[in-house]
């Protein structure tokens, strides 16, 4: 029998499935053979054809980016039992959360994934957990100092009775304990159960009252410093609503309330801003080695969660290989059938997986195990980066002015900077730390010694004047001023997916990562629970994609002059496809209803025809078969078909990067609003699932979208196309494709007739009908022409 200290503490199992790949490859094939076919039909050459071609050279390169993608799925298993018999001393973790806005995101939702952290299975005296409030709101506070009192009994109740789900919102969405659940369904944890329920309804009812009471909230004592602030503009606030001097193994973790300064003017960087100046506050007042962080929905489905991310990190490969851990986004309450298509089940079960087997899962901004040090910039030691960063410094001198922003030569000092520090082995000087790391003293010094592998502790308690001044010092706005956060080191800056970007920037050094999956599951948050809120979020992250693909951290760069492999290179471009993609859709539907309004063609004709429907019906029946393999429904699969259409027309995203570029104007994160009870309210309501609509650029496009068809197909049906002579004119074809969108749209079509939120705004309906008429005009003209 192997030693136990021998064996790894986490092991990665490559599978196939080789159905899936014989299928993927056919569908390949067929896209090839349409392109050829396009080529050597050059006599039909025309602009349609050459559209038609563009977009179809385009989808053939998406399908080289998903089928690539999940060619090689991986699967983590990790031992946490190992660990603990070979980790003595298990390293401390700070755990951030981050909320923003205490509207969309109710401070009882960040409270409850505040409780699960404090109360992981993990040693209390190495967690710390910091709430980052980017709305500057005294009822996060307040809640926050609401719950530590409750917490300290709901820890104790949790570990005795071993909870599974440590938010009490979900754990008491029922009326009685679960008996079958529990093991210990004696009369004494029925009279617990019923206590903590009651203090938990106690707890939530007082956070309600302060969420209803009349402003201004009754800014006195401890909530002074609140008053006569606003969200865009007031100081930094840092409390430390629970400190363990004595770092006592059986206290509560610590926790910290900290609102970064904000002032107008200042950029602030959205969530990647509130990230670096968590980074930095932990860094002054307990450098935990790992760092977790969620959304503030996001909370603990598996308690010991951190034993298994350790697994990874602390492995001995891994501890040499992997950047981060990532955890799987799922989602609670889920709407049934999944009619908005935000679930994602499909997306984890095969992409995802498949990119766990290449470099890495993405970092997708919650749910995941940093390295402190790799997000202060280390690379990893065994990767040869000799030649290729200096071809990077060659490439970056001479794009100089174009790659890099507007502090262009500070940032490419800095850049050569820790570019020849990683070459001469890692070693940098205090003062290159102070240009990268900013002005504070203690914060280099711990930034020093985090680099090292050491831990510093600035003061046992947290909570005296010197530690709070110098966090204040490093969270307020100015402190980043002409330093590296957000270009080198911390979460990087310039895209609103900064989540993607910063894992790129990881993956671009050789870092690997790995997937966290253990049963149950490491965190659950909640969807967007109806449809303009999941076009939001689409959007944003469209948006995120295409800011991405144009800056310096494109992943072409990527894999050219950094060690980002090939295969990993087409996993991000397939991500980054979500907003590059719907522009090439946008105008393969455009061309679909300029083809029936101008009897013309841009499908191939006879037999040629066979290879579309073929591609179109291989897919559709293998999605499908997917879905029910996986145990889904067949409205499930509909539903994401759909929605994978309505989606894909988002061409808002794009636009709105495209903007930023031309400085038009700028990107906004807007935040995706968080529901308690998503799903009960909703079981018995029938318009559950129903598509709301509000004013909202994205269902311009759509309803748009919707009318070019509606337009075309009646145009067909009344024969008022022009006569063409030959045998060119528009077949069925496209009139089948067309309707089939319409198909799609039928929700939509539903909305131009319903009232309220149900119905779509007049102004989207006149938008969309001027844009349409305008449209039907150019193709009209074109024929005359
Ligand atoms: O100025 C801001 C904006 C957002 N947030 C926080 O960022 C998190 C993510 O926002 P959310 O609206 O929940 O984003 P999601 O739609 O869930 O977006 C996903 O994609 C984002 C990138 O677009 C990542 O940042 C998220 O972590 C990831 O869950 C939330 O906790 C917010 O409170 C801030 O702290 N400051
Ligand atoms: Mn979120």
């Amino acid at each position: 029998m192997p030693n136990q200290n021998s064996l790894s503490l986490y092991e990665k199992c490559w599978y196939k499935h080789n159905f899936k790949r014989v299928t993927d490859i056919l569908i390949l094939f067929l896209l090839i053979s349409l392109l050829c076919y396009r080529i050597i039909s050059l006599n039909h050459y025309s602009f349609t054809w050459f559209v038609a071609l563009t977009c179809e050279l385009w989808f053939t390169f998406s399908w080289i980016f998903i089928f690539t993608s999940q060619w090689t799925p991986a699967i983590v298993k990790t031992y946490p039992d190992r660990l603990l018999q070979r980790v003595q001393d298990l390293p401390a973790v700070d755990l951030f959360v981050t909320t923003a806005d205490v509207l969309l995101e109710p401070p009882i939702i960040t409270l409850n994934t505040v409780l699960s952290l404090l109360a992981l299975d993990y040693p209390t005296n190495k967690l710390s957990c910091y709430v980052s409030d980017d709305g500057c709101s005294p009822l996060t506070l307040y809640s926050l100092q609401q719950a530590s009192n409750f917490a300290k009994l709901w820890i104790l109740f949790c570990k005795k009775y071993h909870v599974q789900v440590r938010a009490p919102f979900r754990y008491f969405c029922d009326e009685q304990p679960q008996a079958s659940t529990y093991k210990h369904s004696t009369p004494e944890f029925r009279q617990e159960w019923l206590e903590m329920k009651e203090m938990y309804d106690d707890l939530s009812r007082k956070i309600e009252e302060a969420s209803n009471k009349s402003n201004p909230w009754q800014l006195d004592g401890e909530f002074a410093v609140f008053s006569n602030t606003d969200r865009k503009n007031h100081p930094t606030i840092i409390r430390v609503i629970w400190g363990n001097k004595e770092r006592l193994l059986d206290g509560l973790p610590q926790l910290i309330y900290i609102s970064r300064e904000k002032r107008p003017k200042h950029p602030h960087h959205f969530k990647a801003g509130a990230m670096n100046v968590l980074t930095r506050v932990s860094g002054l007042m307990t450098n935990a080695p790992f760092m977790l962080n969620v959304d503030c929905d996001m909370f603990v489905n598996n308690p010991n969660i951190v034993q298994h991310a350790m697994c990874i990190l602390l492995d001995s490969i891994g501890e040499k290989e992997v950047a981060f851990a990532q955890c799987p986004q799922q989602f609670y309450g889920a709407l049934k059938d999944d009619p908005f298509g935000n679930q994602m089940v499909m997306l984890f079960k095969y992409i995802g997986a498949g990119i766990a087997g290449l470099q890495g899962p993405f970092y997708s901004g919650t749910n995941c195990f940093h390295r402190r040090k790799v997000i202060y910039g280390l690379s990893p030691h065994n990767i040869e980066k000799g030649t290729s960063h200096f071809l990077y410094i060659v490439i970056i001198s001479v794009f100089k002015d174009t790659v890099i922003n507007q502090r262009g030569d500070y940032i490419y000092v800095l850049y050569i900077l820790v570019l020849l520090a990683d070459l001469a082995g890692n070693k940098i000087s205090e003062k290159e730390l102070k240009q990268i790391f900013g002005g504070s003293e203690e914060l280099v010094k711990s930034v020093a010694l985090a680099l090292e592998g050491k831990s510093y502790v600035a003061d046992d308690d947290i909570n005296v004047p010197k530690v709070l001044d110098a966090a204040t010092q490093v969270a307020n706005c100015g402190y980043e001023y002409a330093t590296g956060w957000g270009q080198q080191v911390g979460w990087m800056y310039g895209s609103i997916t900064e989540d993607v970007q910063t894992g790129l920037t990881m993956h671009r050094k050789g870092w690997r990562s790995e997937m966290c999956t253990p049963n149950p599951i490491g965190f659950t948050g909640c969807a967007p629970n109806c449809l303009p809120n999941a076009m939001t979020q689409q959007k944003r992250w469209a948006t995120g994609m295409v800011e991405i693909f144009f800056s310096r951290h494109c992943p072409i760069f990527a894999t050219l002059f950094g060690n980002l492999s090939f295969r990993m290179f087409l996993a991000y471009m397939w991500i980054i496809d979500w907003g590059l993609r719907p522009i090439f859709e946008t105008f393969y539907i455009s061309l679909l209803a300029y083809c029936i309004i101008t009897n013309s063609t841009f499908f191939p004709q006879g037999l040629g025809l066979w290879i579309p429907v073929t591609i179109f019906t291989i897919h559709m029946v293998y999605t499908l078969s997917e879905y029910l393999v996986s145990g889904l429904s067949i409205r499930a699969w509909w539903n994401n078909q759909r929605m994978s259409r309505i989606k894909m027309v988002n061409v808002v995203g794009f636009l709105s990067a495209l903007f930023k570029l031309l400085r038009l104007s700028d990107t906004v994160f807007e935040i995706t609003r968080k529901d308690e009870n998503s799903s009960e309210n909703g079981v018995h309501d029938l318009n559950v699932g129903r598509f709301t609509f509000n004013e909202s650029p994205v269902f311009v496009a759509g309803t748009t979208i919707l009318f070019m068809q509606l337009v075309a197909v009646a145009i067909k049906l009344l024969g008022l196309q022009p006569i063409k002579s030959g045998d060119n004119g528009c077949g069925i074809g496209e009139i089948l494709c067309s309707v089939y969108l319409i198909i799609c749209y039928w929700p939509f079509l539903r909305g131009i007739f319903e009232k309220g939120k149900y119905g779509i705004p007049l102004s989207t309906i006149y938008k969309s009908a001027f844009l349409v008429f305008l449209f039907v005009y150019l193709c009209r003209g074109s024929v005359v022409g």
